[in-house]
């Protein structure tokens, strides 16, 4: 806090007497205004010269006490002279447009204020313009001068380094002693934008369209590196889109003859449909489909294919591409694999819920979170194998209940995404989120039935009584999904989709059976409750954990390194060093780039480790706490600490080496490994998620690495390899349509 004492003048030059032997006067002044964001500065001026003997150009600058919140504290003995002031508005770091209070001067006597404590108006446009208005506060106390100089002691004792880091370990909005000229950025923060990564964070697309493909639309299903369903999840590489994939002249075509089929490999008909789905295995042979709906998928077997798709093994690239979750995740999977039952190993988290609820969204988060803490986990969208099967032109009728042809496509597609992903986890695949409407319990029954035996279930039921989230979703809808994509007009779209939504709600049947998770009123992340119903295991738990702190609110997650550090300078790794000069100015420039970015947040807060170099780099920012994460240390280089990467390669070449051919799981002597970093973070993801407000995290190379991968849904293997660069901010928008990223370089 600014604070002005009356120095030892001559109390006749100033008007101010010194009252011999009283104590002081501990004078604060505060105005306040929660809407008000702008880029002029409350300040004070008046009569004495410390404030500037009425000269706007030296008057005294508030200090941001919070969001809203300007404060100027100063000494005055008791009985001093009348103190006349006024407030004034006027930009840091120049002299123009100042903007003075409206009415008369306010006269501050023996520590209060004469009349009314009346709002400070200011008008800073035309006559007829709105009036900025900040409540006024006036506080003063008597301190003896005693008390005053043992607070003052405490007071910078309080701030004296904490004895580990040479760093006070709590630095709420302390002001900086420098001015900001050289942090001084362009006021469009949009002149510091640079692109992303070809691979950024994908928000922009539908969430539906990244997830999982049809198997029988993947060409060259049966060639070697066919495991095109990388490692993590999402099919990359070789796999077309339906209307691409060539009949291949080596594959013979099997549709196999219904009533033989049924008898042999002891298939169950689902009660509502006619396609049978795959079941146990039966001597080497996966249970085939048997299709009477509308343009089956025709499953094939290749020639010179040793076995079925689901047989394939993932080579070992694949396989070495998604290692096994790490500490307390990895504790659990291995515990519950010696005891559980065979099919809890694998898990089949199924969305239940009425269209326009947040199902896909939530099912892609939960994807990501499980994904990054080493579960092999996938998301299958029954809608987007519907659409490839059928097309996107389907009408409300189609989704009706009493339409046997629609409702047969429907679950046609259903088992055949759910027999893909049964498929996938024979394949060493762990955890399926399957997600559709799943809205009548003969869909779900006939779910259970081909889950048994191959893995657990799980419902997760979204339900949503809020008329505006619901809305929203649907517009969202008529705007991003493909089944709109060819609908020029947005009212007819909306009207058939509420027609669709209308057929649904006809038909719905509330989840009352099995294990379920029931999601009421969770998207705004205020209030709302979440419902669970034979839940048991460390994985369910988690994403029960998960589902409790996540929300689809809109916010920005500003993600940097510290500035520079004198260790980056050296090309030493680890260890506790302070900032270089291009570090300061980065950490001046980030102040400066907050205060434009989060003016017009009401909160916000500032995450940093417990190392100096992303605490000095926080410590121009003011008006947001401050918080210290253990958690959010650089990864510990044990034995390596304070080395350079050429001092490892020499004098251990070994440790070097091992560290470059699997840096994700390379683990230093006495130290880290990516995964174990990843582990410690879990907690920092959770609170991230949980947040409503922005949060700036202010950390190191290797911990923003798999903070950025988690939002990016990077596979594990990248991480180690990701570009984290310094004096650079990622900002990560997280809201309803998913994960979007837009970077702001402010300096090389
Ligand atoms: O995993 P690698 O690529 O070594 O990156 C981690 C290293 O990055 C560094 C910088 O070299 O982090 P930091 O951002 O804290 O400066 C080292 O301290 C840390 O060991």
């Amino acid at each position: 806090m600014g604070t002005i004492s009356s120095k030892n003048q001559d109390s006749s030059s100033n008007g101010l007497r010194h009252a011999a032997g009283d104590g002081v006067l501990y004078v604060s002044l505060k105005m306040e205004n929660p809407k008000i964001a702008s880029d002029l500065i409350p300040h004070v001026f008046g009569s004495l010269p410390i404030i500037g003997s009425w000269d706007s150009s030296k008057a005294l600058s508030m200090q941001r006490e919070s969001a809203s919140m300007w404060e100027l504290s100063f000494i005055v003995p008791p009985n001093h002279e009348t103190l006349d002031f006024k407030f004034l508005l006027k930009p840091k770091s120049s002299g123009e447009p100042c903007v003075e209070e409206e009415g008369p001067n306010r006269l501050l006597t023996g520590g209060s204020l004469e009349g009314d404590a009346r709002n400070a108006l200011f008008r800073t446009g035309g006559a007829d313009e709105e009036a900025l208005e900040y409540r006024v506060f006036i506080k003063a106390d008597i301190v003896s001068p005693f008390d005053l100089a043992a607070s003052w002691r405490a007071y910078q004792e309080n701030l004296k380094p904490s004895t580990v880091r040479g760093i006070p370990d709590v630095s709420i909005n302390s002001t900086p002693e420098t001015e900001f000229e050289v942090g001084s950025l362009e006021l469009d923060l949009e002149h510091y934008v640079v692109p992303a990564p070809a691979s950024a964070c994908s928000g922009a697309v539908y969430a539906a369209n990244l997830t999982e493909t049809p198997r029988y639309l993947r060409s060259g299903i049966f060639s070697k590196g066919d495991a095109s369903s990388s490692s993590h999840g999402s099919s990359k590489g070789n796999v077309l889109s339906a209307e691409h994939v060539a009949p291949r002249k080596d594959i013979e075509v099997i549709v196999p003859d219904h009533s033989k089929v049924f008898s042999a490999s002891g298939m169950v008909e689902s009660k509502s449909v006619s396609t049978f789905s795959q079941l146990q295995k039966q001597d080497g042979q996966r249970g085939l489909f048997v299709d009477r709906g509308v343009g089956s998928p025709r499953l094939v077997k290749s020639a010179s294919a040793s076995a079925f798709p689901n047989d394939l093994k993932l080579d070992t690239e694949e396989k070495k591409a998604m290692p096994a979750a790490a500490g307390a995740v990895q504790a659990a999977a291995i515990a519950d694999r010696m005891h559980g039952p065979k099919e809890d190993r694998k898990l089949a988290i199924v969305l239940v819920g009425l269209p326009a609820r947040g199902k896909t969204f939530t099912a892609a988060k939960l994807t990501r979170y499980l994904r990054w803490l080493g579960h092999e986990t996938k998301h299958f969208n029954v809608g987007k194998y519907r659409r490839l099967k059928h097309g996107t032109n389907q009408s409300a009728d189609f989704f009706r209940a009493d339409n046997p042809e629609g409702l047969e496509a429907r679950n046609e597609v259903a088992a055949l995404a759910m027999d893909d992903m049964l498929s996938w986890m024979q394949e060493g695949g762990q955890v399926g989120i399957f997600d559709a409407t799943n809205s009548s319990k003969t869909r779900r029954n006939m779910l259970m039935k081909m889950a048994e035996g191959n893995c657990k279930i799980i419902f997760l039921e979204t339900i949503c009584n809020d008329v505006s989230i619901i809305e929203r979703n649907i517009r969202l809808k008529i705007q991003q999904s493909p089944d709109y994509a060819e609908q020029p007009d947005f009212e007819a779209g909306l009207e058939d989709f509420k027609t669709r939504l209308a057929n649904y709600e006809k038909a719905y049947e509330p989840v009352e059976e099995g294990s379920y998770i029931k999601m009421i009123d969770m998207a705004s992340g205020q209030g709302g409750q979440i419902q669970v119903n034979n839940i048991s295991g460390y994985l369910p738990g988690r994403i029960v954990f998960f589902l409790v702190n996540t929300h689809l609110t809109p916010r920005p997650i500003l993600l940097t390194r510290h500035g520079e550090s004198r260790d980056n300078v050296r090309g030493r790794i680890g260890g506790d060093a302070a900032l270089s000069e291009a570090g300061e100015v980065y950490a001046k420039k980030l102040a400066n780039f907050v205060e434009k970015r989060l003016k017009f947040e009401k909160t916000a807060s500032i995450w940093t480790s417990t190392l100096q170099r992303t605490i000095l780099t926080a410590s121009p920012i003011v008006g947001f706490p401050k918080i210290q994460w253990r958690a959010l240390e650089e990864i510990n280089a044990g034995v390596c600490d304070g080395m350079s990467y050429e001092e490892i390669r020499k004098n251990m070449p070994e440790e070097y080496e091992s560290r470059k051919k699997d840096k994700l799981r390379y683990r230093y002597p006495r130290g880290e490994s990516y995964l174990d970093v990843i582990q410690r973070l879990e907690p920092v993801i959770i609170e991230l998620e949980r947040q409503r407000a922005p949060v700036v995290v202010i950390s190191h190379q290797a911990v923003l690495r798999a903070l950025y991968a988690y939002f990016a849904d990077k596979p594990l293997i990248e991480i180690p390899h990701i570009e984290v660069p310094l004096h650079t901010i990622i900002e990560i928008q997280m809201g309803v349509t998913g994960v979007q990223e837009k970077r702001y370089k402010l300096m090389d």
